[in-house]
Formats: C-alpha cells, sequence, structure tokens
C-alpha cells in the first residue's frame, strides 16, 4: 500500500464496486483536498451515492483502497469505521431523515449524545447551529411539525454539529424548491468553509455543482473529464483537477 499526499484529507484509488453483480464504479480514484468543497457530479445512475458510501466508510469496495487522514479505511474493521463515522464525518441524505419521537434539538444534537457529550452541551451545541442554520425557533417542534425544507436544516445542522472533518451531502437540496435549495446550499457552504470543513457534494444539477471550489464528474461508474448536466451546456473538472497517474480519465 502506498500512502496517500498529505494535503488530502481523503483518497481513494482505483475503486470498483458492484451491486449484486451490477458495476456502479469501475477504477474511479479521487483525491479530496482539506476543507475544499468538492462536487461529484454525473447523470442519474452514473455512480455518486455508491462513491460517496465508499469514501465514508459505508460500504467496501471490492478493489481498492480508501485512506483518511492517512489512515486506510478499507483495511477497518466494521466497528473502527462506524467510530471513524461517527466521530469524524457527518452525513446528509436526499430526504431528512429524523428521528419522529425526538424534538428538532434533540435530533441535531444525536451526533454529540452518540459520543458521550453531556445533554447540557450539547443542547447548547444543537441550538447554535439551529440558529444558524435559520431554524432556532423550531428548536421544542417535533419533525412533523416542519416543512420538508425545514427538516433538511435540521439534518444539515445535525451532520454538523460535532465538528466533523468531512460532510457528505448526497443531493442534498433534491426534495427542495429552487428558492429553499439555494438558500439552504450557501447556508450548509458558508457553515462548511467558516468552520474549515471538508465537503463532499454528490449532485446531477449544475447550479449546485458550481457552488463548489472543485468539480469531479462520474459516467457510468469512471471519472471522465466532460458531462453534460442539466442547467448548463457543459460542466467540467476545474484545471487543476488531478493529475495523478491512478486517476481514470475516459470516455
Ligand atoms: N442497492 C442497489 N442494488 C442494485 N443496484 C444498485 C443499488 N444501488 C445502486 N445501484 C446501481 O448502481 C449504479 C450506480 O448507482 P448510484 O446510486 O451510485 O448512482 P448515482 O449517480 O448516485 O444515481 P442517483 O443520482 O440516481 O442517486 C446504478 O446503475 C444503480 O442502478
Amino acid at each position: 500500500m502506498v500512502a496517500p499526499p498529505d494535503n488530502d484529507v481523503l483518497w481513494a484509488r482505483t475503486l470498483h464496486f458492484s451491486h449484486s453483480g451490477t458495476p456502479a464504479l469501475t477504477g474511479v480514484s479521487v483525491g479530496v483536498r482539506e476543507g475544499e468543497i468538492l462536487a461529484v457530479t454525473g447523470p442519474r445512475g452514473s455512480g455518486k451515492t455508491t462513491l460517496l458510501r465508499c469514501l465514508s466508510g459505508q460500504a467496501l469496495p471490492q478493489q481498492g483502497e480508501v485512506w483518511f487522514n492517512s489512515t486506510p479505511v478499507h483495511t477497518m474493521g466494521a466497528l473502527v469505521r462506524e467510530r471513524l463515522r461517527r466521530d469524524r464525518f457527518g452525513w446528509i441524505d436526499p430526504e431528512p431523515a429524523l428521528v419522529p419521537e425526538l424534538n428538532v434539538w434533540e435530533n441535531t444534537a444525536l451526533p454529540l449524545m452518540l459520543r458521550g457529550t453531556g445533554r447540557r452541551d450539547s443542547k447548547t451545541a444543537a441550538h447554535e447551529w439551529l440558529e444558524r442554520l435559520d431554524v432556532g425557533r423550531l428548536a421544542r417542534k417535533r419533525p412533523h411539525a416542519l416543512s420538508m425544507a425545514e427538516r433538511q436544516r435540521v439534518a444539515i445542522a445535525r451532520a454538523l454539529v460535532h465538528a466533523p472533518n468531512v460532510v457528505f451531502a448526497d443531493e442534498p437540496t433534491a426534495v427542495l424548491h429552487r428558492p429553499d435549495r439555494t438558500h439552504v446550499l450557501r447556508t450548509l457552504t458558508a457553515a462548511a468553509r467558516s468552520h474549515a470543513i471538508t465537503v463532499v457534494l454528490a449532485t446531477h444539477d449544475a447550479e449546485v455543482a458550481a457552488l463548489a471550489d472543485r468539480r469531479v464528474a462520474l459516467l457510468d461508474g469512471r471519472r471522465v473529464t466532460t458531462v453534460q448536466l442539466p442547467g448548463a451546456t457543459e460542466a467540467t473538472d476545474a484545471p487543476d483537477a488531478e493529475g495523478r497517474a491512478a486517476c481514470s480519465l475516459s470516455v
């Protein structure tokens, strides 16, 4: 095993992943730099979610390597990967999955309480993040009383509350209307930048991808240099996209 470059917080080399024989990733390599917002773009079914799941240790690639801060993730046992995800990563789903029996601040504070932070400190941190995401007034409400946009803000607050190193956001604005989409995204990216949190953002929307520092494009489970996205004539890797030998550039 060759260790990754020092300035990459995440690094994946020649990932291969199949879902019950259906290939989702075919030799994908990518490096994510500390503090950057990286958009993983591509049409539906191109492998974006699978890549995020592999990078975050939720799924183990059948071949290839994933490194987090120079530590191999692909060789970790399930419990160590769980702890890594709980303590170092945040995850935002396309649709907010909140616990219906908990109120908004309790939902937000979950990552802190799961790792043993006291209730009072967890509550304070949850309130701070809810305020930042403009939903502080809803702290005592249950998820069912919230709109979809409000619930997604709570899910974003929950992903950020424990100051993770990396937040993975899988189509985080897919269920939102356009005005909510822009506002929620800008809030997420501003919060991440102000706290030096790295964001890996999967999207098939060119407007969303445009908010990122850099883009990598997937098509049929491979890295490509150019991909057509809705809402733009063309979206490409930024000029500084990695030119590392291991990267798979095709099509
Ligand atoms: N659980 C699964 N079982 C079988 N095939 C799957 C599964 N999940 C994904 N796939 C397939 O793997 C490929 C990549 O899917 P993936 O969800 O990673 O792509 P995506 O770019 O995130 O798509 P979307 O934008 O629709 O979420 C697709 O062909 C998809 O049908």
